[in-house]
């Protein structure tokens, strides 16, 4: 069984389709890259994924015990979130909400999770820094780490490395095949970078409101959409 499946979603801004009919589907360990052009409707498939906006049509159905509040989601980062001013473990363990429920504060058990997602991210010696004196980079791996709390199958990625200059989006990159590969949790990433998109990913989505393509890295580098994109 899927992962996660998709089924005809069609979504809508004011009786505008702006998701058209996408079907498709996320195997555990898979590493897919949604590609496309600007406003071709990648942020609002991925929030609808999310179940933080109603589809107009379509299902969403999910497989291998993954229940919707244990994705991890890294959104677009806005200048707002970089001003946090709180500390990087508040920020991380804020990612265990979800599982720790209504309560007002996290249990023995999450702390230790977010202590272990902290040290796997080489983030434990910066745990007492406030995040917003942080590299961009820096801030970016905390808030993987705070997807991560949530998660351990499945994580979705939105753009995450656009405000990252070259050497940190390589080291990003690094961490996300290495948490693919080595914990096996599948990646559903949003990419502007169709060339890091291709060498990264084993499956690619291109959307332009419909579905433009979806398949294999390499079956997509052989097709007529892949070339065209690729080369552009
Ligand atoms: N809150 C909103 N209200 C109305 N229309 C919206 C809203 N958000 C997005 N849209 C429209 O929906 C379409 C898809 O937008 P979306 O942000 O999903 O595209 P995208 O592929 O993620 O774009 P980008 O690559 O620029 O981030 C666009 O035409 C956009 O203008």
């Amino acid at each position: 069984m899927h992962l996660l499946s998709c089924e005809h979603i069609t979504m809508q801004y004011d009786g505008r389709n702006v998701v058209n009919d996408i079907s498709f589907f996320v195997d555990p360990g898979d590493y897919l890259c949604i590609v496309g052009e600007n406003g071709s409707g990648k942020s609002t498939l991925m929030r609808g994924l999310l179940g933080l906006k109603p589809l107009a049509g379509g299902n969403v159905i999910f497989g291998d015990g993954l229940r919707r509040q244990e994705i991890g989601y890294l959104p677009q980062q806005t200048a707002v979130q970089r001003e946090f001013p709180t500390s990087v473990e508040e920020v991380v363990r804020s990612g265990l909400l979800n599982r720790c429920g209504m309560l007002p504060f996290y249990n023995a058990a999450a702390r230790k999770r977010a202590d272990g997602i902290m040290e796997r991210l080489e983030l434990t010696e910066l745990r007492r820094r406030s995040f917003r004196a942080l590299s961009g980079g820096q801030q970016q791996r905390v808030l993987l780490a705070r997807a991560l709390c949530a998660t351990g199958k499945l994580l979705l990625l939105d753009e995450p490395v656009s405000a990252l200059d070259p050497v940190a989006t390589a080291d990003f990159y690094a961490l996300i095949r290495k948490l693919n590969r080595e914990d096996h949790i599948a990646v559903i990433m949003i990419s502007h970078d169709i060339q890091a998109a291709v060498k990264q990913a084993n499956r690619i989505l291109h959307l332009d409101s419909t579905l433009r393509f979806f398949g294999t890295t390499a079956e997509y580098l052989q097709s007529d959409v892949g070339h065209a994109f690729c080369e552009a």
